[in-house]
């Protein structure tokens, strides 16, 4: 019985990932030109530009509710960041993953940080572990490096993803942490989606990321000019944002960048993808930290999907995180979108958290 159920969910589920291929690879934009070796700023723009196909994405990568399913299933993920500064954004990127689907969200941020979070929220596992230079003395660094790391080191392998950065801060130890954090995360396979001040750091310590397939960078208009300045060695040129975009997850090794604006485009070096479908035009703080915590819970979905799939060999051309992050700029604009027709100009980052469930709903029914 349980042999021929989960033989069902293997059939439906090589079915979504072949209709996906198809799908997805019809969509994207077309890199004409073969780009050359050398990183230039001179790109010749040949690329015909399409949007993606991001509600059948998403219809196809989110799991049905299965009541056979145990908790944990359907993501656990966690949030390095939270200081003296900033509470907010921690909390808008785990509260958005639970309201997605996701069955645990963890947060861990300074000690200063950690009471204010647990107060706004009673779901989210907050953790009080990271240190700011202020609180410690020079003689302390090195035993509370290995105290932060060896906390750290006994959740990682259960975590399906980590967002770095949302209200992290720019503190030089905090961030010798977190640097040392991902490193861990990368050894133990862990997706990372870097945003805010996460990559202040990795644009500083491109090693921290280069070369590796599952992180995902989601940078805003001075995050990405930071990146292109260090990376390419260029100002940003918005002419042919699709082959610079290109070239720059291509300069970083193949890492998924979700370069965030009027029209949200993505690329893995191999592709370019564009969601531009109609958001807000509030520009509130906050909505870039909603769709670190909705990247983290798509892709660790599209994994899932094209793990159960891996006999099949054409998914290879798949890459989750590029699906994850098409899913996450759709909904979190559909989500805007409905929380401006109800709120207008008094919209807020906690009002488009509060549409995050319906426009899911409408795109894949719970039941
Ligand atoms: N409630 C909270 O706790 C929030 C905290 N946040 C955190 O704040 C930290 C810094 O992030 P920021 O996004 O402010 O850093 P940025 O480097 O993007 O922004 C720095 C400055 O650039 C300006 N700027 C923003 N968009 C611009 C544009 N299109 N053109 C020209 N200038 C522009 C901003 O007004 C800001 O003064 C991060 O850790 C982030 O996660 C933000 O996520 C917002 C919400
Ligand atoms: N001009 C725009 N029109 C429509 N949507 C936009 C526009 N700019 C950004 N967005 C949407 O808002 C989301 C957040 O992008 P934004 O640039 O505000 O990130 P951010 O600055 O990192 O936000 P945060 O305040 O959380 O740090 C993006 O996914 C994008 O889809
Ligand atoms: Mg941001």
């Amino acid at each position: 019985m349980l042999k021929s159920s989960s033989s069902s969910i293997l059939r439906r589920q090589n079915f979504l990932i072949r209709t996906l291929i198809g799908s997805h690879y019809n969509n994207q934009i077309h890199i004409i030109n073969k780009p050359t070796q050398k990183l230039s700023a001179q790109f010749v723009s040949m690329t015909t530009t399409t949007e993606a196909d991001s509600e059948s994405i998403l219809r196809r990568i989110t799991p049905t509710l299965d009541p056979n399913r145990h908790k944990g299933q359907a993501g656990k993920v966690a949030v390095i960041g939270g200081c003296r500064e900033y509470t907010g954004a921690p909390y808008f990127a785990a509260i958005s993953a639970l309201k997605i689907g996701a069955d645990l969200s963890h947060v861990f941020c300074t000690k200063d940080a950690a009471p204010i979070i647990k107060s706004y929220s009673p779901e989210l596992i907050v953790h009080p572990i990271l240190e700011e230079s202020y609180s410690i003395r020079d003689e302390e660094r090195r035993s509370i490096l290995s105290k932060v790391l060896a906390e750290v080191a006994k959740w990682m392998e259960r975590f399906d993803c980590i967002v770095v950065g949302p209200g992290l801060g720019r503190d030089p130890f905090l961030l010798d942490c977190v640097s040392e954090i991902m490193k861990l995360a990368r050894r133990s396979n862990v997706p990372i989606v870097v945003d805010g001040d996460g990559l202040f750091l990795v644009t500083n310590n491109l090693d921290l990321v280069s070369g590796y397939h599952l992180a995902v960078l989601t940078p805003n208009v001075n995050e990405y000019k930071r990146l292109v300045q260090k990376v390419i060695g260029t100002e940003v040129n918005d002419q042919d944002a699709a082959e610079e975009l290109l070239y720059l997850a291509r300069g970083i090794g193949g890492t998924t960048v979700l370069r965030k604006g009027k029209s949200d485009l993505i690329s893995d070096g191999v592709t370019v993808n564009m969601v531009s479908i109609f958001g807000s035009p509030r520009r509130c703080g906050g909505q870039g930290d909603i769709l670190s915590g909705s990247v983290a819970v798509f892709s660790s979905w599209a994994r899932q999907c094209i793990s159960v799939a891996e006999s099949d060999s054409s998914t290879s051309r798949v890459n989750p995180m590029v699906l994850g992050c098409i899913a996450a700029s759709a909904l979190l604009r559909k989500a805007a979108s409905m929380a401006f027709q109800d709120k207008k100009r008094a919209t807020l980052t906690t009002d488009i958290i509060e549409y995050l469930g319906r426009s899911l709903e409408d795109i894949s029914p719970a039941s």
